[in-house]
């Protein structure tokens, strides 16, 4: 590994002001680790537009080559547990935030944030699916957990069109269940119906501003990649004993809300965070991914960029104006 290699690098200028963009490194700036990655692709998250555009306080060490996920194949490993050759995945954990990313054609990663590549998914797909999916396989299965099941009722998903919540609905129908796409974007129905949406439900049919502390109940499970008011009425649409999975913070990281749907219908308000998930979990949940959640229409929500077009692919993120997943191709 002594030849220098491409990365997109996310810095500090001397305002304290977040500056990024495409750059050269070689090995001697590689972070510590047990296991030498050729990344063959990465993909774009909300949060990798928070961390590239300075929107979010995302970065907390500088300068950090972005992406939080990456796959491709073992190049070296002081670990036994991989041997070059072996095709992996490695997300979350400090990875595109304090320790270089998946932006790069190479990342030196600790063994333990390092998990095999399921049989089932190709390198590819699994950045495809990426914290994304993960994620969104992650509220699932603790949804499941928490005893949703398809007989109690319909399921809304929250941010609908976006990387989540587009993979949510598709795993969510493929178990069966009644899904609800709740989007701004009415132009994007008949896609959401393609995911698997039985319905789609436009923002402008409620009154965010009116929301009582109960409404009637409708939903037995919630995907919430939203926050703010959205959640606070998702919250009193909920029906007795739903669950709700809370995800993301597209639109507020504020949750206004009173305590009646937990105290008068036993609505449980799950707390997902994809970043510092055990390894038993995770693999768990990359098994599933592989099989029974594998999204049937991964091809049809992503597009491919090459690494040099990432600086102008952030700006759609911060807009809500994205759909579906990006897959960054880098040493494939
Ligand atoms: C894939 C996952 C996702 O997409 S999650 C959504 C994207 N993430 C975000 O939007 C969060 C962005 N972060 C922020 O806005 C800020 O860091 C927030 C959370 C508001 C805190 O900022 P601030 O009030 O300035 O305080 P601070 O940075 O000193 O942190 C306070 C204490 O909290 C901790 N903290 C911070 N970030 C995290 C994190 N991601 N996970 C766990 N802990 C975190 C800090 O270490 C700090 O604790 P301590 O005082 O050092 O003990
Ligand atoms: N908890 C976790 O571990 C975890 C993991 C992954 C993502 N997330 C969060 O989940 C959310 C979705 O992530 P993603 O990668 O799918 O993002 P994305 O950019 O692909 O999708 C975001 C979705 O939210 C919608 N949106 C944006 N602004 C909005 C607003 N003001 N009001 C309503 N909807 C709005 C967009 O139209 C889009 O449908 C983000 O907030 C992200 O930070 C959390």
């Amino acid at each position: 590994m002594d030849t220098p290699f491409k990365a997109f690098l996310i810095d500090q200028d001397e305002n304290r002001k977040v500056v990024s963009g495409m750059t050269t490194l070689d090995a001697t700036n590689l972070d510590a680790g047990e296991v030498l990655i050729r990344v063959h692709y990465s993909s774009i998250n909300y949060k990798d537009a928070l961390a590239a555009t300075g929107a979010g306080k995302i970065i907390r060490r500088f300068p950090c080559v972005g992406g939080i996920d990456m796959s491709g194949e073992v190049v070296e490993s002081a670990d036994a547990r991989f041997r070059p050759g072996d095709k992996v995945i490695a997300t979350s954990f400090d990875i595109g935030v304090a320790h270089h990313g998946g932006y790069a054609e190479y990342a030196r990663v600790p063994a333990g944030w390092v998990v095999p590549l399921p049989e089932g998914l190709d390198l590819f797909e699994s950045m495809a699916l990426g914290t994304a999916g993960f994620t969104a396989a992650l509220g699932v299965v603790r949804m499941e957990d928490n005893g949703l099941a398809p007989a109690n009722g319909p399921v809304i998903v929250t941010g609908a069109t976006g990387g989540v919540g587009g993979l949510a609905i598709d795993m969510l129908a493929r178990l069966g269940y009644h899904v609800v796409a709740l989007t701004g974007k009415e132009a994007e129905s008949d896609y959401l119906k393609m995911l698997g949406a039985a319905e789609v439900k436009l923002r402008n049919s409620i009154d965010l501003d009116k929301v009582r502390p109960l409404e009637a109940g409708q939903w037995a499970g919630a995907v919430d990649n939203v926050g703010g008011q959205i959640l606070h009425w998702v919250l009193a649409t909920m029906k007795q004993a739903g669950t709700v999975a809370s995800i993301g913070n597209a639109a507020s990281f504020n949750l206004n809300t009173t305590v009646f749907p937990f105290i008068l219908r036993g609505v449980s308000l799950l707390g997902i965070d994809s970043g510092y998930m055990g390894f038993p979990t995770r693999q768990r949940v990359w098994d599933r991914l592989a099989t029974d959640l594998k999204p049937r229409h991964l091809a049809a929500v992503t597009r491919t960029i090459a690494l040099d077009e990432l600086p102008d692919a952030f700006d759609a993120y911060i807009k809500g104006a994205i759909k579906g997943r990006t897959v960054v191709r880098i040493g494939a």
